[in-house]
């Protein structure tokens, strides 16, 4: 079977010299869930641009769904892009729309019909449990509630895959567990997901696949063991 998304020697090197990632191959499977880690620098937010052809390798392949990401034309690049969710640290919200607004936009742009818009942002969001705030400016909710805006803006429109960078950098620790878990469910509705994080006791706690990413090198890709630190006599749900 082809792998939803497939790194295969790809390296990285900015004109300045720098070799953000170097040599670095991994699949992801279709609605897999991973984390991406690895110290300030390491090349987490290099490798997830790539994902969402935000930037191109400079060797090696990016392949989405079979195709080379580094020979997308450019009028290919939407298409892409809505099969790509992008979360990031610093949500992006258009602060003088509504959260309604804010999440139909990518639909919008999509070219879906009207009704259909309404009835899918409503879902959205009542999953995310902002069912209640469709009408609020972002600005009037909190930290947690704008990453939460964020994450419905990115998976409106059903994507196989969702990266997010950082996603919970500006979360207070029970915040950072509450948007991880949410996260975490996406997989069993379709969409793959990739974090970037520096989160080490978060990521711990959550039991999934960790790749470690050191100088641009791919150093560690390691799921955790199953029964391991499982605490009360549970059982292992993976
Ligand atoms: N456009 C650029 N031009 C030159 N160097 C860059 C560019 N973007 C990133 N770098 C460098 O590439 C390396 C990897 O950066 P990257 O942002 O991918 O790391 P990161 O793991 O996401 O770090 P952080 O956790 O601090 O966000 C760093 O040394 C960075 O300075």
């Amino acid at each position: 079977m082809t792998a939803l998304l497939q790194f295969d020697r790809v390296s990285r090197r900015f004109v300045s010299g720098q070799q953000a990632l170097l040599d670095v191959s991994f699949q992801l499977a279709s609605a897999d869930f991973s984390f991406i880690t690895g110290h300030s620098g390491a090349g987490k937010t290099t490798l997830l641009r790539l994902v969402y052809a935000a930037d191109r390798a400079s060797s090696g392949s990016v392949l989405f769904e079979g195709r080379n990401l580094g020979r997308l034309r450019r009028g290919a690049l939407p298409t892409h892009r809505r099969r790509v969710g992008v979360v990031f640290q610093d949500h992006r919200l258009l602060m003088d729309r509504s959260v309604y607004d804010n999440v139909a936009l990518p639909l919008l742009i999509a070219g879906v019909k009207p009704s259909e818009i309404g009835k899918r942002v409503r879902i959205t969001l009542e999953r995310l449990g902002l069912g209640d705030r469709l009408q609020a400016r972002p600005g009037l909710l909190s930290t947690g509630e704008q990453q939460r805006v964020g994450i419905a803006r990115a998976i409106v429109g059903q994507p196989p895959l969702l990266v997010a960078d950082e996603p919970t950098g500006n979360l207070d620790p029970q915040l950072a567990e509450e948007v991880m878990g949410l996260l975490a469910e996406l997989p069993a509705q379709g969409t793959a997901v990739m974090v970037a994080s520096h989160d080490l006791p978060l990521i711990k706690r959550m039991r999934k696949r960790v790749l470690v990413l050191d100088k641009g090198r791919l150093i560690d890709d390691f799921r955790p063991e199953p029964e391991s630190e499982l605490e009360d006599g549970q059982e292992d749900p993976a």
